[in-house]
């Protein structure tokens, strides 16, 4: 289906408004041309007495009254005041015949100046008239012949004057017609122009009511859907906000740079231990370790997203650990930062836990070997670096497997656990203990010279010695060898000065000490021959 071409509404309203000005252009118009017609008419039934027929008229006239004033003074010689007002009357009714506006012929024209002239020359005859009857006589009679032959002339005139009215006459009415013509033509344009601009102005209301149909039509049909969608964003809400309520993560959200909270949830409400988003702080202030929050600060400031950060977070019931993330959205043209928070303190023990089992021996909960190694390598690295003693101390529990045989297996673990637990009793806390394989174990005494060292042990094959017999415990005692760090010790060669020290504590007889290097310190034995 081919669609409708539409005119732009511009386009209309400029077509309505030069109709409109046509038509009143041509109202105008109309209005001038029937003024002119009426004018023309009146004119022509009532025409103008001054400039047409009229004065022959006058002038006839008062030659009439002139003859009669000229007859009865020839007839008396008495009133010769009437007689000259009479002809100067005549004479000033010359002139208008004289300038009627008409296009006469020669003839006639010759004729009006021969009137005026013969009147101007009654006019001074009359005024120059001599007191002697016989003379005055002979001017009377001869200006009566001249009256008399001026009747003729005079009437010829006013039949001049009438044709030429009539002639007149009929050219108004033609211009009239003319006129007539032009008005009905002006009239019907006016009537098309305003028919048209009516038509116009129908069609133009038209289809404003359809448009106006259209967009009601249109307004109900969005009404609807706009309330359609409110509601669906209203389900949406209720339900974001009951997501955001059970989750599991904190989510907050902050004025860009730790201003204030807009929003959080349930979650961190209970996690940072606020009662609404008022009493929060910026989320960095909870952070419990500088390096965390000059981490979060600065990508924050920066713009940039964090993403699952570890931290220790200073919460409601004290510190737990959280896997944190931020990042800056727009919301309604202000930046803010958007956090989420979860906790991880369970997975984190966990974590931890698994770490230690795997660094630690299951049975006593010292160091395994492998752990005990690095230990003891970073302890000769930071000694090498500030300089401090370092001393290690191999322990053996002896004829262990007489213990195995003669008390049993589950003895023999008894006995293991117990030695741990003394040894931890008597070192300090920052002493390493480790279990390098079945009955051996090492001690790293960090600070401590081969005297110190020396005396620990002692103190340890003491505790052993004294300890056995308790409940489950056999007797037991161990042999110590120590050695201490030199120059260019790594962890073999030290492990090895100090396995052959006890060596030497195993052959010297058993539950002693020997240092390399050194005396023997501790009974049976107190050899302390050098290794
Ligand atoms: N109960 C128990 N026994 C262990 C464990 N690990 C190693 N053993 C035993 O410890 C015994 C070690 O025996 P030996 O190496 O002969 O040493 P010893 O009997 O202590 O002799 P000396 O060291 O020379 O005094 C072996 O019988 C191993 O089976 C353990 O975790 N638990």
């Amino acid at each position: 289906m081919s669609a409708k071409p539409t005119v732009p509404a511009d386009s209309r309203s400029f077509r309505h408004v030069a109709l409109l000005i046509l038509v009143a252009a041509m109202a105008v118009l109309a209005a001038v041309q029937f003024y002119r017609v009426m004018d023309q008419v009146q004119k022509l039934a009532n025409p103008d007495i001054s400039d047409n027929g009229w004065p022959p008229f006058q002038l006839q006239a008062e030659l009439y009254k002139f003859d009669l004033a000229l007859k009865d003074f020839s007839a008396t010689g008495q009133d010769r005041g009437r007689l000259e007002m009479r002809v100067d009357l005549l004479a000033s009714r010359v002139e208008p015949v004289m300038q009627l506006a008409f296009a006469w012929p020669e003839g006639t024209r010759q004729e009006m100046l021969s009137i005026r002239d013969t009147v101007d020359r009654w006019a001074s005859a009359i005024h120059a008239m001599p007191s002697d009857a016989e003379r005055s006589g002979l001017v009377l009679a001869q200006i009566a012949t001249d009256v008399d032959r001026m009747r003729p002339g005079l009437q010829k005139l006013i039949l001049m004057v009438h044709e030429l009215q009539s002639l007149d006459a009929d050219e108004k009415r033609r211009d009239i017609r003319g006129t007539f013509q032009a008005l009905a033509i002006t009239l019907g344009l006016l009537g098309a122009g305003t028919l048209a601009f009516f038509v116009a102005l129908q069609r133009r209301n038209r289809r404003e009511m359809q448009l106006n149909r259209q967009l009601e039509e249109w307004n109900a049909t969005l009404e609807a859907r706009v309330e359609e969608r409110t509601e669906q964003i209203h389900e949406q809400k209720e339900l974001l906000q009951r997501i955001l309520a059970a989750s599991p993560v904190g989510v907050a959200i902050q004025e860009a740079g730790g201003g204030r909270t807009v929003f959080l949830n349930t979650r961190m409400k209970d996690a940072v231990g606020v009662a609404d988003a008022r009493s929060m702080r910026p989320l960095k202030d909870y952070l419990v370790h500088d390096g965390d929050v000059d981490k979060l600060a600065g990508a924050m400031a920066r713009g940039e997203t964090v993403g699952n950060m570890e931290a220790e977070i200073r919460g409601a019931d004290g510190y737990f650990y959280g896997l944190l993330s931020a990042r800056r959205i727009d919301l309604d043209g202000r930046p803010m930062d958007l956090f989420w928070l979860y906790d991880i303190s369970d997975r984190k023990k966990l974590e931890n836990r698994l770490r230690d089992q795997a660094r630690t021996d299951s049975l006593t909960g010292a160091l395994n070997h492998g752990s005990f190694r690095g230990a003891l390598d970073k302890a000769i690295a930071e000694s090498r670096t500030d300089g401090a003693e370092l001393s290690l101390v191999l322990m053996d529990v002896d004829h262990f497997k007489f213990i195995n045989d003669h008390f049993g297996h589950a003895a023999g673990d008894v006995t293991l656990k117990r030695l741990v637990d003394l040894a931890r009793d008597e070192l300090r806390d920052h002493d390493i203990l480790g279990r390098l394989g079945g009955e051996e174990f090492g001690i790293v005494l960090s600070g401590a010279g081969a005297d110190q060292a020396a005396n620990i042990a002692e103190r340890l094959r003491g505790a052993f010695e004294a300890a056995g017999g308790e409940g489950p415990l056999p007797l037991f005692t161990a042999s110590f060898g120590v050695a201490v760090m030199e120059g260019r010790d790594t962890v073999a060669s030290l492990m090895e000065r100090a396995d052959r020290a006890l060596y030497r504590a195993k052959h010297g007889g058993r539950n002693r000490v020997e240092v390399h290097g050194g005396e023997a310190l501790a009974e049976p034995g107190m050899s302390g021959a050098q290794s």
